[in-house]
């Protein structure tokens, strides 16, 4: 008999899965085990409470999933294909969207800017204890004042000191600040106008990050107003090979990549508890299932996972490939979080009254698609990257 978590992913409708090789398969399913053993009984009173459960960072450590993709780092032999990656974002956020963030904050945005923007000291320095998860990790970019125009707007400041940097300003909605060991901050040099990055460690003086209170969006990852007031960092903290916001952008185009695959993850998870529940709840004698109208719902929503799975299922190629532009990641990350939201809001629906109540779960699959729709790069700004991609005209002034 086939345990839980060999079973088919009933959401995959055109078996996707069968592209992974055999040893993908198995780490896929140990994804799989371990959300639901381990992270499942923990979020309907986190999500609650708006708090995240610590606990989780020692058994991820121990899990075995953390740095795939970093070869040379951690232990766990040859690096993951994107196909992989995605596919376990996918896996993570099916569950929980918080906690998918948490290990996308720490394992794809802290870890890949220290990994494409370091120097082979640098990534020999951070990336082990942060595969181990033995340092966890953020990434500073957004800013009170400048949000989508974070590229031109950006306040916060870097000024060389000697053999040190100063850093001053302010950052909003960083994921994992509050108690991060290592942060990724970007600021831009006053004496050369670019953006450039710096780890900035847990305690250094003039570093505070708030909590933000009373998100009604992905509740469980924690996020930080993070001040910064003449934070000295040493020149060998400084990201050696950023020196424009071009570097910043390539980090957001992989990881971009990843919240499409996160929204993917929220559409599977909320269309299968309407799935579930269609079959169960019982209207005019008989399950709602049975009713055209219900059955509509269901099938535009795994019209909506097919297609971006298999739109996704093609970025991850391109990602191994190596031929993978910003416009094929922005496309991916817009088109996919606007099927997700109409997924979330279907999958709600069928669940009637029940489905603004937290106890039947897919409340939160709604909530959560909102702030995963905004963050990386509103739809907006994605629809203009591609647009200019497409027509060579910037519109975004
Ligand atoms: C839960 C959460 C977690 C986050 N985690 C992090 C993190 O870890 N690190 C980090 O650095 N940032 C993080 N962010 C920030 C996130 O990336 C920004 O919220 C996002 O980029 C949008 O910026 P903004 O919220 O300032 O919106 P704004 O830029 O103020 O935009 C508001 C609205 O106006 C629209 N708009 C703006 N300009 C235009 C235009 N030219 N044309 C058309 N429409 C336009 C936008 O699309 C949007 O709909 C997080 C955000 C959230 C909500």
């Amino acid at each position: 008999m086939t345990s839980l978590t060999e079973q088919q992913n009933v959401a995959d409708f055109y078996d996707f899965e069968a592209a992974l090789t055999e040893e993908e398969r198995k780490v896929l399913l140990r994804t799989r085990a371990f959300m639901r053993d381990e992270v499942q009984p923990l979020v309907a009173e986190h999500w609650a409470d708006g708090t995240f459960p610590m606990e989780l960072i020692g058994r991820f450590r121990e899990s075995g999933l953390v740095g795939l993709s970093y070869e040379g780092y951690g232990d766990h032999g040859p690096v993951a294909s994107h196909l992989l990656t995605g596919m376990m974002a996918m896996e993570m956020s099916r569950v929980d969207a918080s906690v998918a963030t948490f290990f996308g904050v720490h394992n794809g945005l802290a870890m890949y800017a220290i990994h494409a923007c370091g120097d082979q000291a640098q990534r020999d320095r951070w990336l082990p204890g942060m595969a181990r998860m033995d340092a966890i990790g953020a990434f500073a970019l957004t800013e009170p004042l400048d949000g989508s125009d974070i590229a031109a707007g950006m306040h916060t400041t870097a000024r060389r000191d000697g053999d040190t940097w100063v850093l001053n300003g302010a950052k909003r909605w960083i994921g994992n600040a509050t108690f991060a060991d290592h942060i990724v901050v970007w600021a831009r040099d006053v004496d050369d106008d670019q953006v450039k990055g710096f780890v900035v460690d847990k305690g250094t003086p003039g570093f505070k990050a708030e909590k933000i209170a009373h998100k009604t969006s992905l509740r469980i990852v924690e996020n930080a107003d993070v001040t910064l007031t003449d934070v000295r960092v040493p020149e060998s903290d400084r990201l050696q090979n950023a020196s424009s916001f071009r570097d910043v952008a390539e980090v957001l185009r992989a990881t971009r990549s990843g919240v499409a695959w996160q929204a993917l993850g929220v559409m599977v998870g909320a269309y299968e508890l309407a799935l579930r529940y269609a079959t169960q709840r019982q209207q005019f004698g008989r399950p709602l299932a049975g009713f055209q109208l219900v059955q509509d719902l269901l099938v535009k929503s795994l019209g909506n996972i097919t297609s971006s799975w298999g739109m996704l299922h093609r970025l991850a190629g391109l990602q191994d490939a190596g031929v993978f532009r910003d416009e094929h990641s922005s496309l991916a990350k817009a088109h996919v979080t606007a099927r997700m939201r109409e997924v979330v809001a279907w999958s709600r629906e069928i669940f009637g009254g029940n489905g603004i109540v937290l106890e039947y779960d897919v409340a939160r699959f709604f909530a959560d698609a909102e702030a995963i729709y905004s963050f990386e790069g509103t739809r907006e700004m994605n629809t203009l990257i591609v647009g200019k991609a497409i027509t060579g005209q910037s519109a975004f002034v």
